[in-house]
């Protein structure tokens, strides 16, 4: 068939995005990862899927595909492109959208200077429902959060396991662009601790307000960018009394901005969404 997409990104994490409103797309898991290939498709960290709700009183239905051709919960630079995407389609003239996610509905707004701030709901703080199997593991309290021993490439690593719809690892480390995100970053996504895998966070702490995040994302690798990924990163940092909202993630394709005001209070994640090109494809 023939596919009609839009190339975007957001700080560089960047999607195939697809209006499924006014076409009918239903791929494998073979296709999506095709699609996603960098040297025979068109190349993206994921695909993004726009649909008509299911549910009454939202105006969207976003599904998420990784590079690897899974479905996941989330993607928070996704929904920023989603935004940016139904404005710029004429899909609809709202500036809030309600749009429902396979982890529930968030809520994006366009803002006044263009940039798009989300809502992604509260994180995830119970170690089962991130999953991760925490049984027999010894915790370590840092502040108001729980540390867990991870064994990574014959050392001990010391993680926050926090999910924001999808899930996350997250740890602490000197010096970001040092961490060796291609060697233990496969290791922690595939730990048989995670049974639905993880992405892995290696945050260094600039100052109380300022990180440098680097994460090797799961059904994806190391991405520019991963805008849950700092959610749950500066969720993990104040948690730890390492951070005061809000906090600025400096990543490797541009900046977001994180607050979060504790507890069950909701994640604001703000930051760029940009259309690089429009294409078609047969598929
Ligand atoms: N790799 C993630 C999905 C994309 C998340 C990321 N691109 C973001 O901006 O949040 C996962 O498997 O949970």
């Amino acid at each position: 068939m023939k596919l009609k997409f839009t190339k975007m990104h957001g700080a560089g994490n960047d999607f195939v995005v697809i209006d499924a409103v006014n076409q009918q797309v239903t791929f494998t898991p073979e296709q999506w990862k095709a699609l996603a290939d960098r040297r025979f498709g068109v190349g993206a960290d994921q695909m993004l899927v726009v649909e008509k709700p299911q549910s009454d009183g939202v105006d969207f239905r976003y599904r998420i595909y990784n590079a690897d051709g899974g479905e996941v919960e989330q993607c928070g630079n996704g929904a920023r492109a989603f935004v940016r995407f139904v404005t710029d389609k004429g899909l609809t003239d709202k500036r809030a959208i309600k749009v429902e996610t396979m982890s529930g509905v968030i809520e994006p707004r366009l803002e006044a200077d263009g940039r798009i701030t989300v809502d992604m709901g509260a994180p995830i703080l119970d170690a089962v429902r991130v999953p991760f199997d925490a049984n027999g593991l010894q915790a370590r309290a840092e502040h108001e959060d729980m540390l867990w021993p991870l064994e990574i490439n014959g050392k001990t690593i010391w993680i926050s396991a926090v999910s924001m719809g999808n899930p996350h690892a997250v740890q602490v480390v000197a010096d970001a662009d040092a961490a060796p995100v291609g060697i233990d970053g496969p290791v922690i996504e595939n730990h048989p601790r995670f049974p639905a895998r993880v992405n892995a966070g290696f945050m260094q702490v600039v100052d109380r307000h300022a990180v440098k995040l680097r994460v090797f994302e799961r059904g994806a690798g190391e991405t520019l960018a991963c805008g849950t990924g700092a959610c749950a990163a500066v969720v993990a940092g104040i948690r730890r009394g390492l951070l005061d909202s809000p906090v600025t993630v400096a990543t490797r394709g541009g900046e977001l901005s994180i607050a979060w005001d504790g507890g069950a209070a909701p994640v604001l994640l703000t930051g760029p969404a940009v259309t690089v090109f429009e294409g078609e494809i047969d598929i």
